[in-house]
């Protein structure tokens, strides 16, 4: 659906160059919600505005339904455009608007008959939940209510792409969820294709299908969000990570009394039904080790539950190796820590 081909964007003259996008390639299928992750500076709002070309790329190609935006004339552009919606962090909605005038400013602008944008708007304010808003002005609203002001704005030209730059930044913690929510359901009813920029993982973890990790310019890493969140492999994906649940302090201590002789430490990770199995309690029954819980967590990742437990095995060192294969065995993904 969406294919950079080794894009380059540079800011700036001569010396004073900087290389926002360094040969990124990226591709994005039909119907998923592709989320980029990336600290600040890292390239992010480069990579999303070149992909409506709000940004023109130094080089390199942007296709987006089969068609090379790169190569296009003005007129041509601004018709694949139509077919790109976007919404942003700080809403950017006509404030001189109400609600009703904001959402049906793309069909005016494309001439759209005054019947069809009456039932088009309608139809969006309630699939966003703002019926009884259309009036107010965007001042009289809540962030959350502005963002789904954007939402059904972006959609008024039903796009097949919907860019989301850092969409629920600016928006408290049960609101953001309200919005991811939100971005769910319209992902999943006109299966429309979602790229957004974030620099949260809470926000890849609830409604991403893939992942992938900027860094300088570049992509470091990418994949199932499953994979990347469970398996990961770049500092700056774990930093990513680890910022989520920050008990390392309590984790080098629980490590410092470990008997390296008799014990083992072991990160095991349940991912689907597995979560709620009793396999680690069945297996230390069976082969007569002990084990403690240093660290736990049990989460979903999108609609996938998953758990992650850190255990140190206890007892004979042969009895721990056969534990530590019958876990493997069931399907569980077991690394040792130490
Ligand atoms: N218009 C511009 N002119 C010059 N340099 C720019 C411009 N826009 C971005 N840059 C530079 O390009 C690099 C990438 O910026 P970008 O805004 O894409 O990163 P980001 O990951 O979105 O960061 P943030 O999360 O802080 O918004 C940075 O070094 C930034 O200073």
């Amino acid at each position: 659906m969406i294919e950079l081909r080794r894009l380059t964007k540079s800011y700036g003259k001569g010396t004073q160059i900087t290389t926002a996008l360094n040969e990124l390639d990226l591709s994005v299928e039909k119907g998923e919600i592709f989320g980029v992750i990336g600290h600040s500076g890292a390239g992010k709002s480069t990579l999303i505005r070149c992909i409506n070309l709000l940004e023109r790329p130094t080089s390199g190609e942007v296709w987006v339904d089969g068609v090379n935006l790169t190569s296009l004339n003005t007129k041509s552009l601004q018709a694949e455009r139509r077919k790109i919606g976007m919404i942003f962090q700080h809403f950017n909605l006509l404030s001189s608007a109400t609600v009703y005038d904001n959402i049906a400013f793309p069909l005016r602008l494309i001439h759209t008959s005054k019947s069809s944008i009456e039932k088009k708007v309608n139809e969006l304010l309630a699939l966003v939940g703002l019926q009884d808003h259309s009036d107010k002005y965007p001042a009289q609203l809540s962030g959350g209510q502005k963002q789904r002001v954007g939402i059904a704005r972006a959609l008024a030209s039903e796009p097949e792409v919907l860019l989301c730059d850092e969409a629920t930044s600016a928006l408290d913690p049960q609101t953001t969820d309200s919005i991811l929510k939100l971005l769910l359901d319209i992902n999943k009813r006109f299966n429309l294709t979602i790229v957004l920029i974030t620099h949260e993982m809470h926000v890849i973890q609830s409604i991403c299908d893939r992942v992938a990790v900027i860094h300088q310019g570049g992509i470091v890493e990418q994949g199932a969000v499953t994979d990347v969140f469970l398996k990961p492999r770049h500092t700056v994906t774990r930093d990513f990570i680890r910022g989520e649940s920050d008990n390392s302090e309590l984790f080098k201590q629980a490590m410092n009394a470990t008997d390296p002789l008799n014990s083992q430490v072991l990160k095991i990770t349940y991912l689907g039904g597995k979560t709620y199995e009793s396999i680690l309690s069945k297996t230390v029954r069976e082969t007569g080790v002990d084990f403690a819980i240093l660290q736990g967590t049990i989460s979903t990742i999108k609609d996938t539950p998953y758990g992650q437990l850190v255990v140190r095995f206890e007892g004979n060192p042969e009895d721990i190796v056969v534990a530590k294969d019958r876990l493997i065995k069931q399907g569980l993904e077991v690394e040792v820590m130490g």
